[in-house]
């Protein structure tokens, strides 16, 4: 997969330091989709009902690729203490107990939202709602994933750093501006705020590591800004769908 290149103006400068290279990753988080039209609207309660389901249901499509994306990442990671680590990832979502409680995994908590929004499991799991263009973004991601160098993929995870308050704004303004959605159907977003610190600790360690010179951290921002164009991509689509 090719990624857009940037000018880069700082060509044949030193690195970064370890610390400005992270201000530098942190400062994408201004392209991130928390600043989308869509996103602003849905949180600030301008949604009708049917918006809301077709948002629920077009990102169902990204959480079930997740699992997928972090397995072709595993394969990719030659370092068992890497894997040990990354293979939590892939439990969060597909779930490692019984159905019931945060065992169950993202996948079937995004399937409680369905159904609190008014979507059967079903209906959901079809996956009939899913707008092409948010399967071709999902899809980039993995495809990304599986062929890229381990550490790129990893980097590419980094949005995390800003889903934190993401989900933080959805439990703080949907169960006002949407109380007919029943409020246990939200606990995906609470279950996410400390699994995304989480990832974000090993994502950035991998990726301060990994990328040293000054052109590499450039490919880095590269690939964050990726990333952001793909969840950017997704809810563009999911706004026109909606319509
Ligand atoms: O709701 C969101 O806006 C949002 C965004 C992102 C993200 O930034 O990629 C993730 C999630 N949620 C999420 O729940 C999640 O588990 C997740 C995993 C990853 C990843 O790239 O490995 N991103 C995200």
């Amino acid at each position: 997969m090719e990624i857009a290149q940037h000018p880069r103006p700082a060509n044949g400068l030193p690195a970064w330091t370890p610390e400005a290279f992270e201000a530098q990753l942190r400062d994408k988080g201004r392209s991130y989709h928390i600043h989308h039209p869509f996103n602003v609207r849905m949180n600030t309660g301008g949604c009708t009902p049917d918006e809301i389901r077709c948002w629920v249901a077009n990102r169902f499509y990204y959480q079930i690729c997740i699992p997928r994306k972090d397995a072709a990442v595993l394969a990719n990671m030659p370092d068992r203490a890497h894997r040990r680590l990354w293979m939590e990832r892939i439990l969060d979502h597909d779930g490692h107990g019984d159905f019931e409680g945060d065992a169950a995994g993202g996948i079937e908590a995004w399937t409680r939202l369905g159904e609190a929004v008014g979507i059967s499991r079903e209906e959901l799991w079809s996956l009939q709602g899913v707008a092409p263009a948010v399967r071709f973004a999902c899809d980039a991601y993995v495809n990304f994933a599986a062929k890229a160098p381990w550490q790129e993929a990893v980097c590419s995870s980094l949005t995390e750093m800003f889903a934190p308050q993401i989900h933080k704004d959805r439990l703080a303004t949907w169960p006002r501006h949407y109380p007919w959605i029943e409020a246990n159907g939200l606990s995906y977003f609470r279950s996410r705020i400390p699994l995304a610190g989480r990832d974000v600790e090993h994502g950035l360690r991998v990726t301060l590591e990994h990328f040293t010179t000054r052109a590499q951290q450039h490919r880095a921002l590269d690939i964050l800004q990726f990333k952001l164009d793909i969840l950017w991509s997704m809810l563009d689509a999911i706004e026109k769908a909606s319509q």
